[in-house]
């Protein structure tokens, strides 16, 4: 079973992801001397703010400066792009802290963004591989309304990345969602990280949870995750998002 908790308001959703997030690291930090977590684009950043930033009660629980702060998924575009997800994360969050804090992170190589040849969009997945710690402390994740995660989209198209076993970093292709070029976590990624954590909020993720919790279609990436890797999965949703969802057997 994955451990899902809904909550009535996103200030304690976002709250209590804190405390978990903040959990997290204090269980690293006892036993090594960094925390490697991954975060990824989307809505989740919002959520990021407010939970390590804003909160004043969690915020200087956070040791920033033991953070290596890696990315889930990222767009091929240039960081400074508004459709990056380290910019964004910079952006929303990272500028948003004092400037004494010293912060690890380790962005996608953006020197071969402008290519167009597929030799590059691989280079770049694999430069990203070659930086990412074997086992990350935390992966933190979103879930689009057609259920994808990372970048790892449903469907016959972009089964190829759910089926990747020996790359830790892919190119996606063709997305659905704009941009199409992206590079992506794969499987053997997360399977070898502590913990998963997802954040799903708002109406327009109603009918995928449903998908997901209820109908439990593993034609989802989402749902091949919970299935695969059920005791490390953690879900944090609002009482909007699971809106539809009946099920209590997780
Ligand atoms: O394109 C992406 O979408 C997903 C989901 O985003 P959301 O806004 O629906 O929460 C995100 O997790 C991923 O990192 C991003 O590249």
């Amino acid at each position: 079973m994955v451990t899902v908790s809904v909550f009535p308001v996103r200030a304690s959703l976002t709250h209590q992801l804190g405390e978990f997030i903040v959990k997290k690291q204090d269980e690293a930090l006892q036993k090594k001397t960094d925390f490697k977590v991954s975060v990824s684009g989307g809505s989740l950043i919002n959520a990021l703010y407010e939970s390590l930033v804003a909160d004043e009660s969690l915020s200087s629980r956070v040791q920033w400066s033991k953070w290596k702060i890696y990315f889930s998924d990222e767009r091929i575009v240039p960081l400074t792009d508004a459709d990056s997800n380290y910019g964004a994360f910079k952006k929303v969050v990272l500028n948003k802290l004092p400037s004494t804090i010293q912060t690890n992170i380790y962005p996608m190589d953006e020197s071969l963004v402008g290519n167009n040849d597929a030799e590059s969009k691989n280079k770049i997945a694999a430069e990203y591989e070659q930086i990412l710690p074997q086992s990350l402390d935390l992966v933190l994740l979103g879930c689009g309304p057609d259920g994808h995660t990372c970048s790892l989209f449903p469907g016959e198209k972009h089964k190829y990345l759910l089926e990747e076993t020996s790359k830790r970093v892919a190119w996606c292709h063709d997305s659905p969602k704009p941009p199409s070029d992206r590079i992506t976590f794969t499987l053997p990624v997360l399977k070898d990280a502590k913990a998963l954590c997802f954040v799903a909020e708002g109406s327009s993720k109603q009918n995928i949870m449903h998908e997901i919790f209820d109908l439990k279609n593993d034609q989802l990436p989402t749902v091949l995750i919970n299935k695969l890797f059920d005791k490390k999965t953690y879900w944090f949703v609002n009482k909007e998002a699971f809106g539809k969802v009946q099920t209590k057997n997780f």
